[in-house]
């Protein structure tokens, strides 16, 4: 994996966070926590809104159901777990997803839970419908392994005559005719030696939203304040580059669960016997707890439904925000980058009023563990070359909580969750909050305990920092992924994402990069 510290987070008392990212073929798909989901359909809508024709729900919805097949679970399994889905929402595609054959105890009060919050019960969350609903796995349910970019995509193919693929290799920035790419530099990791690939039609870039930004800028493409301090010849002054960085901030709640069930979600790491026995049956019988990757029980919520009452003051204070006053020092210098984020803004005020889309983000597995994430955050960061060792890893500065909204979203989510601990359903396993603490109550003492550690400003989710936007609003690639200012480079990766959508960002990229394959098909009349 890439573990890069972040800058200090000023808005977090100058902390610092890990920024993962997976360093392996397949990337983050190898590594992830395998949650296979999707955003609210205004999430992708937006897209279209910014400029980008072609790049909405209803089309992308061709692509996540092209990239995906979903297999049911056996009928004693789907009965005694009351799982729900809808095949309408996948097709036959490479990556696999399924519901695990097994659920901790607790499980059953925790749909009680959300009933009693009324909150709405999906019966399939991968349509792009708020509320709660069963969350597959990439899991292949026939060896019930993990489904990733490369056991989907490349091990079926490897013996193709014409891909070729090199590991251990870095690219280290493009190689040019004029503005036309011609290539790429590379250096062997093991050896230290580089090389020069040549691309006959185009070149791809998908090395991430942290790396792709910083290949780009190493290759003479970016904010032109950033590559010179780094001493790189401008080629392109294209300030989108590494601007507009995105991620979900996440609060970690904990709760004590001092009347829990004898097996629970503690089980595994504190229960040998346990642990021994499910191994075995996951052996044996590709049953079992170790068939979970994850809890596969989520709420994905609007800001209406969890701060009826505050939340069009919320929205008003957005709106009447002036953009500039939280947004990265650059954003100054350049107007476009104002717009973009002005045409961003505006989409969210909307999304914020409306009960389509969701901002909040809580996951369960049963247990204690209360993640609770923002789905759409107003902060924007940057992932810009570091000007003392440009060619190290790049400084990634998530600007985390910067915009005050960021923290009454942050307020009114944990209220939430708050309330879900403390419903009638739950109070049989007699929670007690041991994170923050039940003690901290007032906007003040929250705001201190998010500072402080129970916020993260991501949740593994890096995205946005090449974004398909139009130039004059501050993108980095067209509606068709090409970059501006350059000929013959394309970028398929989260980077692209104009806004992050609220979900985990797995099965968008693999949307995208069908949706892409479709495209660079097209261009080249195959
Ligand atoms: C720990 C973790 C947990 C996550 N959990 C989930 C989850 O449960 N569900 C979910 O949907 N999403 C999850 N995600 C997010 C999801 O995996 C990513 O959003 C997704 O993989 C991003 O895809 P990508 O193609 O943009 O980039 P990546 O998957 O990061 O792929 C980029 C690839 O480029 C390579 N690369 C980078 N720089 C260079 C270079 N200079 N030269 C050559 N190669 C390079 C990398 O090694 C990598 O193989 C998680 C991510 C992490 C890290």
């Amino acid at each position: 994996m890439f573990e890069i510290n972040s800058a200090p987070q000023v808005n977090l008392q100058n902390q610092s966070f890990v920024a993962y990212a997976g360093k392996v073929l397949g990337g983050g798909s190898i590594v992830n926590g395998m949650g296979y989901d999707r955003g609210t359909q205004p999430d992708y809508d937006a897209w279209g809104e910014l400029g980008n024709d072609g790049w909405n729900w209803d089309n992308l919805l061709t692509y996540f159901k092209k990239s995906s097949t979903f297999t049911p679970n056996k009928a004693e399994t789907l009965s005694k777990y009351n799982y729900t889905y809808d095949l309408s929402a996948y097709g036959t595609g490479p990556v696999q997803v399924s519901l695990p054959e097994w659920q901790y105890p607790e499980m059953p009060a925790f749909w009680d839970a959300m009933d009693e919050m009324n909150i709405n019960k999906v019966q399939e969350g991968a349509l792009g419908e708020p509320g709660c609903f069963w969350v597959a796995a990439s899991t292949d349910p026939k060896y019930q392994t993990r489904s990733s970019a490369r056991s989907a995509y490349y091990d079926p193919i490897t013996t193709r005559s014409n891909l070729k693929v090199v590991t251990g290799i870095q690219v280290q920035e493009i190689v040019f005719s004029t503005l036309t790419a011609k290539g790429v530099k590379l250096l062997d990791r093991d050896t230290g030696k580089t090389y020069t690939a040549y691309a006959d039609m185009e070149l791809i870039l998908a090395a991430g939203a942290i790396h792709t930004p910083q290949i780009l800028q190493l290759s003479g493409v970016g904010p032109a304040s950033v590559l010179k301090a780094a001493g790189v010849k401008v080629k392109v002054d294209l300030p989108g580059v590494g601007n507009n960085f995105q991620d979900h901030p996440a609060a970690y709640l904990m709760y004590n669960l001092a009347n829990d069930t004898t097996i629970n979600t503690n089980s595994l790491t504190n229960n040998a016997t346990f642990n021994a026995t499910s191994y075995d049956e996951y052996v044996a019988n590709k049953t079992g707890p170790y068939t979970q990757a994850h809890g596969n029980g989520a709420a994905f919520l609007p800001l209406s439904k969890i701060a009826p009452d505050n939340y069009k003051s919320i929205v008003e204070k957005l709106s009447a925000q002036n953009a500039t006053a939280y947004l990265p020092e650059m954003y100054s210098a350049y107007p476009e980058l104002v717009a973009g984020y002005e045409a961003q803004r505006k989409i969210q005020v909307e999304q914020f009023s409306s009960d389509a889309a969701s901002m909040y983000e809580f996951s369960f597995q049963g247990g204690g563990f209360a993640i609770t994430a923002l789905q759409k955050p107003t902060s924007r960061g940057t992932v810009y070359i570091d000007p003392s060792n440009p060619s190290g890893e790049p400084i990634v500065d998530y600007h985390g909580l910067k915009n005050p909204v960021d923290v009454d979203l942050l307020l009114a989510s944990i209220r939430y969750t708050r309330q879900i601990y403390n419903t009638t359903a739950l109070s049989v396993f007699e929670p007690v909050e041991l994170t923050p603490g039940a003690k901290y109550q007032t906007d003040d003492e929250l705001k201190s305990q998010i500072a402080s550690g129970l916020v993260y400003p991501t949740f593994a989710h890096p995205a946005s920092t090449c974004a398909m936007m139009p130039r004059n609003l501050g993108g980095v690639v067209d509606s068709g992924l090409q970059v501006y200012g350059i000929k013959k480079v394309t970028i398929i990766d989260a980077s692209i994402m104009p806004m992050i959508p609220g979900t985990h960002l797995q099965a968008t990229v693999y949307a995208i990069a069908e949706k892409a394959a479709d495209i660079i098909k097209a261009r080249h009349g195959a």
